[in-house]
């Protein structure tokens, strides 16, 4: 079962220029900065109470963020959904007729184990589900 928006996911060109501005924003600083090699990223985490932003920048001109930029530029990425079960979910949404971009959960962020859906079938919102680990 999905049971909450786990984070808002923001491709950004310049993560250290990016933490300044959100900072400012939401003013708190990141409460972690973490690169996820398998995806070719770094990424900050901001809390706003129960709110979390992921900012991420590509660590490569072959990552999902680096072509995302490239296409459309800066900004909302993805939506991230926490939930209870990934593997039970996952399999309902395949079941659903729902595009897995990865067959198992694969190691995310954040202490998260996640899976995609691949836009074309979210009316053209990247959505991540994310298990704690
Ligand atoms: C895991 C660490 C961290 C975490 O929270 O733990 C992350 O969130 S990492 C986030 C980065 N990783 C990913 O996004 C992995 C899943 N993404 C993918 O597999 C690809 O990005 C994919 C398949 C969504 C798009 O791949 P690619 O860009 O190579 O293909 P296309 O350019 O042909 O795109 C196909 C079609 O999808 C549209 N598109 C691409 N990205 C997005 C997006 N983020 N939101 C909405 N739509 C997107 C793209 O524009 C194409 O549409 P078209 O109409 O054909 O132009
Ligand atoms: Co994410």
């Amino acid at each position: 079962m999905l049971t909450n928006v786990e984070h808002i996911g923001i491709a950004v060109k310049d993560i250290s220029a990016s933490n300044d501005l959100f900072t400012k924003l939401f003013n708190v600083p990141p409460y972690k900065s973490e690169s996820v090699e398998s995806e070719g990223v770094t990424t900050s985490f901001f809390k706003i109470n129960e709110t979390k932003v992921e900012l991420l920048e590509a660590t490569n001109p072959d990552s999902a963020i680096a072509k995302f930029i490239e296409k459309k530029g800066e900004g909302i990425h993805h939506i991230a959904f926490e939930v209870d079960d990934i593997l039970a979910e996952m399999k309902r949404l395949e079941a659903e007729g729902f595009t897995l971009l990865n067959p198992t959960p694969k190691r995310g962020a954040d202490n998260k184990l996640v899976c995609f859906l691949h836009p074309k079938g979210t009316n053209g919102v990247l959505i991540e589900l994310c298990q704690s680990i």
